[in-house]
């Protein structure tokens, strides 16, 4: 559904993309990898055009976006739902009205058929009954649950995972990994795209595996590749250990 051709991406004289290439497998989760500051989060960007690349194509479900207008990245906005780190919910708005938020922009429902909706999303990610309270009263956890109910309102077809288990304690990373892989079985159709840091998530849900390192796709393949793999870096990073060609600081 997505591709990016020879992506190249700079921040003055910080050249985070270098040649980018890489093309999302459709119906799968896939999990874009990489040590911190490599440019995991300026790639997800680019797939919603909140950054647009220096040079090299981007495509998305069939259409080259390299001059897309903006009204043309609305347009494949709404096939396309984020989960941001933190749930990014509005505090002051209630469950209900959260979850609801993207609906009542773009779709044209009576009061009831979006009570109906946002009861079966809450449903969905495990969360029914919580309509009515707000988001300071829930655990991070929630939140983010809450995030991906609202992510989901509009059916889309890509789903995005910015770091969806960071600083998360180790039973709630394995209940978001879990509903992340139920997400995707109940979605018939759908294509996630996880950005993650977190290894034990990589190895327990990932379909397929993109290691970012120096501004391209260093490694790609299974999980199965992955773990296999005689690669000293990925091995490195497949252990976390110092050993390997990858520095690691002193603290
Ligand atoms: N809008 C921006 N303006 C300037 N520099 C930016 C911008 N966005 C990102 N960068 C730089 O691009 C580089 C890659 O950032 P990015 O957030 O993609 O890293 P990451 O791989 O997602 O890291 P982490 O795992 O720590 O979140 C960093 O050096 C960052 O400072």
């Amino acid at each position: 559904m997505i591709s990016l051709i020879n992506v190249k991406k700079s921040f003055g004289n910080n050249h985070v993309l270098n040649g980018l290439n890489l093309e999302i497998p459709k119906h799968k989760i896939s999990f874009i990898i990489g040590r911190s500051g490599e440019g995991k989060s300026v790639t997800l960007k680019h797939f919603i055009g909140i950054l647009k690349p220096d040079s090299g194509e981007i495509w998305i479900d069939g259409v080259q976006m390299k001059n897309a207008k903006e009204d043309e990245w609305i347009e494949v906005r709404k096939k396309i739902g984020i989960l941001f780190q933190d749930g990014a919910l509005f505090d002051s708005l209630t469950i209900s009205e959260n979850v609801s938020f993207p609906i009542q922009n773009h779709l044209k429902l009576s009061a009831i058929e979006i009570e109906n909706v946002v009861s079966e999303l809450l449903e969905l990610v495990g969360l029914p009954g919580i309509e009515n309270k707000y988001p300071p009263e829930l655990s991070i956890g929630e939140r983010k649950r809450v995030g991906l109910a609202r992510a989901l309102a509009l059916k889309p077809q890509l789903l995005l995972y910015d770091e969806p288990t960071t600083s998360m304690d180790p039973l709630v990373s394995d209940l978001i990994d879990k509903l992340i892989y139920s997400t995707q079985k109940k979605m018939s159709g759908i294509t996630s795209v996880v950005v993650s840091h977190d290894i034990t998530s990589v190895m327990s849900i990932a379909e397929y595996i993109f290691l970012l390192h120096k501004g391209k796709i260093y490694f790609q393949g299974t999980p199965e590749d992955f773990r296999s793999s005689k690669d000293d870096l990925v091995k490195q990073f497949l252990t976390g250990g110092r050993n390997g060609p990858l520095e690691v600081p002193i603290a």
